[in-house]
């Protein structure tokens, strides 16, 4: 189910035509199109080095592009203003959390910083997650530091939160409580939380938007149920299938040359659409949909 907010509201994230390449590296992201809108739950896949991390540094101001436009709540993100700021949520890949603070007192620091700040749901999820407020930070295991992290990140309530890899280090039930609580973020206030991926099981656990990084861009973005349900791989010859793309309305998302002058394509049939009785076509899981599209 997909909950559905004003339409008057602006997106909380759009990146127009964003291109970056390191010095003397690779182009990671080319000519990128990505609107994040409030109350949807996006899950960013793409491959090991697809460029996950460098997109959503980008779209947070951390590292600026070489082209293109990026803004939050409708304003650029190179100059936000303090509201805008206090409005984002970001739990890095490797976070750097203060070793000799304890849980306590990184909370009450950061605290200060912001104009909202949660103290009931950050008492609640310290004694559900089971972090103690009273020992150094570098006493805790890996997903215990993480977990902090989160929670952090969601204390002051962000209508835009951003992880990267959030769950790496979390055990099947701390990631189970994790999603829960990610979601009903964004039930409660319509929030955007986007965060990257490798675990495709997690995904399946929610209805959650998937979006599919592939060489530099969003190669399609759309709620996991509707993709099951609508994407299908076509098998025929080169000139079958385009007469077959053109006849269905269909655009290829992605073309696989077989032998013999054959190919296989994948494309998504529109909301509700059927079949042409006598056209065979595969179903893909979101396994293979991973495999296919990144
Ligand atoms: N600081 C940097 N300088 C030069 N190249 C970099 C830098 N950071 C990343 N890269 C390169 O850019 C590409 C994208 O890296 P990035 O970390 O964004 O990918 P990712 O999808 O997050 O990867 P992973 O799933 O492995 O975490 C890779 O080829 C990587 O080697």
């Amino acid at each position: 189910m997909t909950p559905h907010f004003p339409h008057t509201e602006s997106a909380s994230a759009e990146l127009s035509g964003v291109s970056l390449a390191y010095p003397k590296g690779p182009a990671v992201l080319t000519g990128l199109d990505w609107q994040l809108l409030p109350g949807q739950v996006v899950g960013l896949l793409g491959r090991n080095g697809a460029g996950k991390t460098t997109l959503l540094e980008t779209l947070l101001g951390l590292r600026e592009p070489d082209a293109g436009r990026v803004q939050l709540f409708g304003q650029d993100v190179a100059a936000l203003d303090d509201t805008a700021r206090a409005r984002i949520g970001y739990v890095p890949q490797h976070s750097d959390l203060f070793e000799g603070f304890t849980p306590a007192q990184l909370l009450a620091y950061f605290k200060s910083f912001y104009p909202r700040w949660n103290d009931a749901k950050v008492e609640g999820l310290m004694s559900r997650w089971d972090i103690r407020a009273d020992q150094p930070i570098r006493k805790l295991s890996g997903g215990q530091k993480q977990r902090l992290s989160i929670i952090r990140a969601l204390a002051h309530e962000p209508d835009l939160l951003v992880l990267d890899e959030p769950v790496a280090s979390l055990d099947p039930a701390g990631r189970r409580d994790f999603l829960r609580e990610l979601v009903g973020e964004v039930l409660d206030r319509g929030a955007t939380v986007v965060f990257s991926t490798h675990i495709l099981s997690d995904l399946e656990r929610v209805a959650f938007n998937i979006a599919f990084l592939a060489q530099g861009r969003i190669a399609l973005q759309a709620p996991l149920d509707e993709l099951l349900d609508q994407v299908r791989a076509f098998t025929g010859s080169v000139t079958e299938m385009a007469a077959l793309m053109g006849r269905l309305g269909l655009q290829p998302l992605k073309r696989t040359p077989l032998e013999a002058g054959r190919e296989r394509v994948l494309a998504r049939l529109p909301a509700g659409g059927a079949l042409p009785g006598g056209v065979a076509a595969e179903r893909l899981n979101l396994d293979d949909l991973f495999t296919e599209l990144t």
